[in-house]
């Protein structure tokens, strides 16, 4: 398969471009001056992208590679692909679902544990020499808590579970009742309903225009003054201007944020409240995972390539 043009759109994890490296012919995007002069030159070459969460294939890109036929992401997410635009043309979409949903459910309850805990904060004061001084204040319990999640696929299932062993009642918002959730949690047609009946709530549903800033200044103020907001989702899928003015102003208890409106960038006001805790977009950054992801973004293109069907399909 050397001769086959694959385009890697940003830098992702290196042991994925080396192993890309050497069974393609590999062209990083960030080694040419725009998309533009890439695609001048190469652009008839590329038969498969690999796309990741910062850099996707919008519907400029995908028209301007006339012999593409396949977007391997990097990631779960998909809201980067123009899928509609994808699906006009005939060009298979794989991404690499299941194998990171533990490491993302994990940093879901880390987070929810660290604001409840303020572990980030205390463990400053131990090391700013403070305890020498003062006792900590007290903090306040996780364990127990109701939790609602929004979105109960893959992540937000592996996050119920994982609360429900903390003692967590757990309740959730989605398009549609699951009936796998049975009797276990509770569902709620409508996310004002689930964030007035819910302590924290754990954003884990995809990023589309349905949800795009469906957590609004109504759900935040049902969540309350005492109310905590999990997202390990999408930034967008929060009205972060209201977000920030809602903590800024003490309408919300606190935040656990792994993922942001326009990133890197992250709201200035958030850097010293320390009932925020702010993660880099990590939520399947650990070595397991990221092999992991690696290995199913490289058998999806070898599996389209050799004409078998796809291990992880969305279109
Ligand atoms: O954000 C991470 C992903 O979509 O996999």
């Amino acid at each position: 398969m050397e001769s086959i043009g694959v385009l890697l759109t940003c830098p992702m994890y290196t042991n994925l471009h080396e192993e890309l490296e050497k069974r393609f012919n590999l062209f990083k995007l960030w080694n040419f001056s725009s998309f533009k002069s890439f695609s001048q030159t190469h652009a008839n070459s590329v038969r498969a992208l690999v796309c990741d969460t910062k850099i996707g294939a919008n519907a400029n890109t995908i028209d301007s590679l006339p012999s593409l036929e396949i977007v391997s992401t990097y990631g779960v997410g998909l809201d980067k692909i123009d899928l509609k635009k994808c699906r006009e043309k005939g060009i298979r979409v794989a991404n690499t679902p299941d194998v990171l949903t533990d490491d993302v459910a994990d940093l879901a309850i880390a987070h929810a544990l660290a604001v409840f805990r303020k572990i980030p904060h205390s463990d400053g004061y131990v090391k700013n020499g403070l305890w020498k001084h003062s006792e900590y204040p007290l903090t306040t319990k996780f364990s127990g808590k109701s939790v609602g999640i929004v979105g109960l696929g893959r992540i937000g299932s592996a996050i119920a579970k994982r609360a429900a062993a903390f003692g967590c009642p757990v309740s959730y918002h989605s398009r549609s009742e699951k009936s796998e959730a049975g009797s276990s949690y509770k569902y709620y047609p409508n996310i004002l309903d689930l964030a007035a009946n819910s302590q924290i709530l754990v954003v884990a549903c995809a990023l589309t225009e349905e949800t795009r800033h469906i957590v609004n200044r109504e759900v935040i103020d049902a969540l309350g003054p005492k109310g905590v907001i999990i997202n390990i989702g999408r930034g967008p899928i929060i009205n972060q201007r209201e977000l920030v003015s809602a903590l800024v102003e003490g309408r919300l208890g606190g935040a656990g944020l792994d993922v942001f409106e326009h990133e890197p960038d992250v709201p200035e006001e958030l850097m010293s409240l320390e009932n925020v805790v702010l993660t880099p977009h990590v939520g399947t950054d650990t070595v397991e995972t990221c092999n992991d992801m690696a290995d199913l973004v490289i058998a999806n293109l070898e599996a389209h390539f050799s004409g078998k069907p796809l291990l992880t399909p969305v279109l």
